[in-house]
Protein backbone atom coordinates (compact mmCIF):
# COMPACT_ATOMS: atom_id res chain seq x y z
CA UNK A 1 0.00 0.00 0.00
CA UNK A 2 1.07 3.17 -0.99
CA UNK A 3 2.49 5.38 2.15
CA UNK A 4 1.15 8.89 2.47
CA UNK A 5 4.00 11.62 2.51
CA UNK A 6 2.10 14.38 4.27
CA UNK A 7 2.69 15.04 8.48
CA UNK A 8 0.18 12.18 10.61
CA UNK A 9 -2.43 13.32 12.60
CA UNK A 10 -1.78 12.01 15.93
CA UNK A 11 -3.48 13.14 19.34
CA UNK A 12 -6.38 13.56 21.36
CA UNK A 13 -9.80 13.90 18.66
CA UNK A 14 -12.49 15.79 20.27
CA UNK A 15 -16.13 14.98 19.53
CA UNK A 16 -18.91 17.44 20.38
CA UNK A 17 -21.70 16.49 22.21
CA UNK A 18 -25.24 17.27 21.08
CA UNK A 19 -25.68 19.65 22.85
CA UNK A 20 -28.53 22.82 21.55
CA UNK A 21 -27.46 25.38 23.93
CA UNK A 22 -24.87 27.79 21.85
CA UNK A 23 -23.28 29.58 24.15
CA UNK A 24 -22.67 26.35 26.46
CA UNK A 25 -21.63 24.10 23.54
CA UNK A 26 -18.64 27.45 23.21
CA UNK A 27 -17.79 27.29 26.80
CA UNK A 28 -17.36 23.40 27.21
CA UNK A 29 -15.71 23.61 23.33
CA UNK A 30 -13.48 26.43 24.57
CA UNK A 31 -12.34 24.81 27.37
CA UNK A 32 -12.02 21.29 26.17
CA UNK A 33 -9.72 22.98 23.60
CA UNK A 34 -7.86 25.24 25.79
CA UNK A 35 -6.48 21.74 27.24
CA UNK A 36 -5.17 20.69 23.78
CA UNK A 37 -5.99 18.84 20.95
CA UNK A 38 -4.94 17.53 17.75
CA UNK A 39 -8.60 17.57 15.72
CA UNK A 40 -11.82 18.43 16.82
CA UNK A 41 -15.04 16.78 15.05
CA UNK A 42 -18.17 18.40 14.89
CA UNK A 43 -20.79 16.37 15.51
CA UNK A 44 -24.41 17.04 16.39
CA UNK A 45 -26.88 14.70 16.07
CA UNK A 46 -29.95 16.56 17.33
CA UNK A 47 -29.95 19.36 15.35
CA UNK A 48 -30.39 20.12 11.02
CA UNK A 49 -30.54 22.51 8.56
CA UNK A 50 -29.46 25.85 8.76
CA UNK A 51 -29.26 25.67 12.73
CA UNK A 52 -26.55 22.94 12.57
CA UNK A 53 -25.15 24.86 9.84
CA UNK A 54 -25.19 28.27 11.91
CA UNK A 55 -23.63 26.02 15.15
CA UNK A 56 -21.01 24.27 13.10
CA UNK A 57 -19.64 27.27 11.86
CA UNK A 58 -19.71 28.64 15.13
CA UNK A 59 -17.26 25.95 16.32
CA UNK A 60 -15.15 26.16 13.24
CA UNK A 61 -14.31 29.84 14.67
CA UNK A 62 -13.27 28.10 18.16
CA UNK A 63 -11.05 25.49 16.47
CA UNK A 64 -9.28 28.15 14.00
CA UNK A 65 -8.51 30.56 16.72
CA UNK A 66 -7.08 27.52 18.84
CA UNK A 67 -5.37 26.80 15.49
CA UNK A 68 -6.94 22.94 16.08
CA UNK A 69 -8.07 21.43 12.66
CA UNK A 70 -12.04 20.65 12.60
CA UNK A 71 -14.07 18.31 10.77
CA UNK A 72 -17.44 17.52 9.98
CA UNK A 73 -19.55 14.39 11.20
CA UNK A 74 -21.58 12.67 8.77
CA UNK A 75 -21.85 15.76 5.56
CA UNK A 76 -19.38 16.54 2.98
CA UNK A 77 -22.07 19.35 2.12
CA UNK A 78 -22.00 20.95 5.40
CA UNK A 79 -17.94 20.71 5.37
CA UNK A 80 -18.37 22.27 1.98
CA UNK A 81 -20.53 24.83 2.87
CA UNK A 82 -18.46 26.46 6.07
CA UNK A 83 -15.06 26.00 5.15
CA UNK A 84 -14.35 22.89 7.46
CA UNK A 85 -10.99 21.09 7.54
CA UNK A 86 -12.52 18.02 5.81
CA UNK A 87 -15.43 15.33 7.21
CA UNK A 88 -16.05 11.84 8.95
CA UNK A 89 -17.58 9.27 7.32
CA UNK A 90 -19.72 6.40 8.62
CA UNK A 91 -21.23 3.44 7.03
CA UNK A 92 -24.06 5.68 5.66
CA UNK A 93 -22.41 8.70 5.10
CA UNK A 94 -20.87 8.60 1.23
CA UNK A 95 -17.77 7.82 0.11
CA UNK A 96 -14.07 8.43 0.43
CA UNK A 97 -13.57 9.85 -3.32
CA UNK A 98 -16.61 11.80 -3.37
CA UNK A 99 -15.56 13.33 -0.23
CA UNK A 100 -12.11 14.01 -1.21
CA UNK A 101 -13.44 15.41 -4.93
CA UNK A 102 -15.45 18.06 -3.48
CA UNK A 103 -13.49 19.22 -0.48
CA UNK A 104 -10.00 19.21 -1.99
CA UNK A 105 -6.77 16.90 -1.81
CA UNK A 106 -5.70 19.00 1.36
CA UNK A 107 -9.03 17.67 3.64
CA UNK A 108 -8.92 15.27 6.35
CA UNK A 109 -11.30 12.53 5.42
CA UNK A 110 -11.93 9.73 7.97
CA UNK A 111 -13.71 6.71 7.87
CA UNK A 112 -16.23 4.75 10.45
CA UNK A 113 -14.20 1.09 10.34
CA UNK A 114 -16.26 -0.50 13.50
CA UNK A 115 -14.73 -4.13 13.65
CA UNK A 116 -14.38 -4.49 10.55
CA UNK A 117 -10.81 -4.90 8.92
CA UNK A 118 -12.07 -4.56 5.39
CA UNK A 119 -13.26 -1.11 6.03
CA UNK A 120 -9.78 0.27 7.04
CA UNK A 121 -8.16 -1.54 4.00
CA UNK A 122 -10.46 0.14 1.41
CA UNK A 123 -10.62 3.27 3.08
CA UNK A 124 -6.97 3.75 3.48
CA UNK A 125 -6.53 2.60 -0.31
CA UNK A 126 -9.41 5.22 -1.32
CA UNK A 127 -7.19 7.77 0.29
CA UNK A 128 -8.40 8.53 3.29
CA UNK A 129 -6.33 10.26 6.09
CA UNK A 130 -7.43 8.01 9.16
CA UNK A 131 -9.73 4.71 9.96
CA UNK A 132 -11.45 4.45 12.85
CA UNK A 133 -12.41 1.46 15.05
CA UNK A 134 -14.74 0.89 17.78
CA UNK A 135 -16.00 0.86 19.96
CA UNK A 136 -13.45 0.05 22.10
CA UNK A 137 -15.29 0.32 25.60
CA UNK A 138 -18.96 0.66 26.54
CA UNK A 139 -19.15 3.92 25.40
CA UNK A 140 -21.71 6.27 26.89
CA UNK A 141 -22.78 8.25 23.87
CA UNK A 142 -23.49 4.88 21.90
CA UNK A 143 -24.37 2.33 24.30
CA UNK A 144 -25.34 -0.07 21.00
CA UNK A 145 -21.95 0.38 19.35
CA UNK A 146 -20.43 -2.89 18.22
CA UNK A 147 -17.11 -4.08 20.24
CA UNK A 148 -13.35 -3.39 18.61
CA UNK A 149 -10.90 -5.60 19.20
CA UNK A 150 -7.32 -3.75 20.12
CA UNK A 151 -5.41 -6.37 17.66
CA UNK A 152 -7.27 -4.18 15.02
CA UNK A 153 -5.39 -1.01 15.90
CA UNK A 154 -2.20 -3.06 15.70
CA UNK A 155 -3.02 -4.46 12.43
CA UNK A 156 -3.79 -0.93 11.14
CA UNK A 157 -0.79 0.97 12.65
CA UNK A 158 1.13 -2.18 10.94
CA UNK A 159 -0.31 -2.64 7.69
CA UNK A 160 -2.05 0.64 6.54
CA UNK A 161 0.51 3.92 6.08
CA UNK A 162 -2.54 5.99 7.43
CA UNK A 163 -3.16 7.30 11.18
CA UNK A 164 -5.54 5.05 13.02
CA UNK A 165 -8.46 6.29 15.35
CA UNK A 166 -9.78 4.29 18.11
CA UNK A 167 -13.81 5.87 19.81
CA UNK A 168 -15.84 4.60 22.09
CA UNK A 169 -16.07 4.69 25.77
CA UNK A 170 -12.45 6.03 25.95
CA UNK A 171 -11.22 7.83 29.00
CA UNK A 172 -7.79 8.71 30.76
CA UNK A 173 -7.92 5.66 32.63
CA UNK A 174 -8.12 3.00 29.72
CA UNK A 175 -6.57 5.25 26.90
CA UNK A 176 -2.53 4.23 27.50
CA UNK A 177 -3.64 0.57 26.05
CA UNK A 178 -5.23 1.90 23.26
CA UNK A 179 -1.88 3.84 22.61
CA UNK A 180 0.54 1.39 23.06
CA UNK A 181 -1.64 -0.95 20.80
CA UNK A 182 -0.93 1.43 17.88
CA UNK A 183 -3.72 3.98 17.96
CA UNK A 184 -2.66 7.75 16.81
CA UNK A 185 -5.72 9.62 17.38
CA UNK A 186 -8.31 8.77 20.59
CA UNK A 187 -11.55 10.30 19.91
CA UNK A 188 -13.23 11.29 22.94
CA UNK A 189 -17.13 12.94 23.48
CA UNK A 190 -17.66 11.75 27.25
CA UNK A 191 -14.95 11.81 28.76
CA UNK A 192 -13.96 15.37 27.91
CA UNK A 193 -17.26 16.79 27.82
CA UNK A 194 -18.90 15.25 30.51
CA UNK A 195 -16.11 16.33 32.69
CA UNK A 196 -16.42 18.82 35.49
CA UNK A 197 -13.08 20.65 33.81
CA UNK A 198 -12.73 19.88 30.01
CA UNK A 199 -9.77 22.03 29.82
CA UNK A 200 -8.00 19.74 32.46
CA UNK A 201 -9.62 16.58 31.07
CA UNK A 202 -8.20 17.18 27.37
CA UNK A 203 -4.88 18.05 29.50
CA UNK A 204 -4.70 14.35 31.15
CA UNK A 205 -4.62 13.16 27.65
CA UNK A 206 -1.66 15.36 26.22
CA UNK A 207 0.03 14.00 29.23
CA UNK A 208 -0.65 10.14 28.14
CA UNK A 209 0.20 11.23 24.55
CA UNK A 210 3.75 12.76 25.53
CA UNK A 211 4.65 9.68 28.09
CA UNK A 212 3.68 6.75 25.69
CA UNK A 213 3.43 8.42 22.53
CA UNK A 214 6.88 10.66 22.65
CA UNK A 215 4.88 13.62 20.98
CA UNK A 216 3.24 16.47 22.44
CA UNK A 217 -0.61 16.83 21.28
CA UNK A 218 -0.42 20.15 22.54
CA UNK A 219 2.10 22.36 20.28
CA UNK A 220 -0.29 24.49 18.66
CA UNK A 221 -0.60 24.69 15.16
CA UNK A 222 2.53 25.64 13.12
CA UNK A 223 4.73 24.58 15.12
CA UNK A 224 3.62 20.51 14.63
CA UNK A 225 0.02 20.34 14.41
CA UNK A 226 -0.61 18.13 16.66
CA UNK A 227 1.01 15.98 14.36
CA UNK A 228 3.88 13.71 13.66
CA UNK A 229 6.35 14.31 10.97
CA UNK A 230 6.07 11.43 8.32
CA UNK A 231 9.70 11.03 8.41
CA UNK A 232 9.59 10.36 12.28
CA UNK A 233 7.90 6.96 12.08
CA UNK A 234 8.80 3.61 11.82
CA UNK A 235 9.16 2.50 8.29
C1 LIG B 1 -13.64 9.25 14.78
C2 LIG B 1 -15.00 8.69 14.60
N1 LIG B 1 -15.17 7.37 14.51
C3 LIG B 1 -16.38 6.85 14.35
C4 LIG B 1 -17.49 7.66 14.26
C5 LIG B 1 -18.86 7.09 14.04
O1 LIG B 1 -19.35 7.40 12.74
P1 LIG B 1 -20.77 6.78 12.30
O2 LIG B 1 -20.69 5.31 12.35
O3 LIG B 1 -21.14 7.41 11.01
O4 LIG B 1 -21.76 7.24 13.43
P2 LIG B 1 -22.23 8.72 13.80
O5 LIG B 1 -21.09 9.41 14.46
O6 LIG B 1 -22.62 9.41 12.55
O7 LIG B 1 -23.35 8.51 14.74
C6 LIG B 1 -17.28 9.04 14.35
N2 LIG B 1 -18.29 9.92 14.29
N3 LIG B 1 -16.04 9.54 14.52
C1 LIG C 1 -19.81 8.48 17.74
C2 LIG C 1 -19.32 7.15 18.14
N1 LIG C 1 -18.99 6.18 17.22
C3 LIG C 1 -18.59 5.06 17.80
C4 LIG C 1 -18.19 3.84 17.07
O1 LIG C 1 -17.92 2.83 17.73
O2 LIG C 1 -18.13 3.89 15.85
S1 LIG C 1 -18.60 5.14 19.50
C5 LIG C 1 -19.15 6.73 19.44
C6 LIG C 1 -19.40 7.55 20.67
C7 LIG C 1 -18.11 7.98 21.36
O3 LIG C 1 -18.46 8.71 22.46
P1 LIG C 1 -17.89 8.41 23.92
O4 LIG C 1 -16.51 8.95 23.96
O5 LIG C 1 -18.82 9.19 24.81
O6 LIG C 1 -17.97 6.94 24.17
MG1 LIG D 1 -22.06 9.12 10.52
Amino acid sequence: MTMRTEPRLRGLYLITPDDADDSRLHARVRAALAGGAALLQYRNKALAGARQQAQAAAVLALCRAAGVPMVVNDSVELAHAIGADGVHLGRDDGDVAGARERLGAAAIIGVSCYDEWWRAEAGARAGADYVAFGAMFDSPTKPAAVRAPLALLQRARDELGVAVAAIGGITVANAATLLDAGADLLAVISDVFGAADASARAAAYGVLFSAVAGVDPRTPRGDNDGLLPQAEQEP
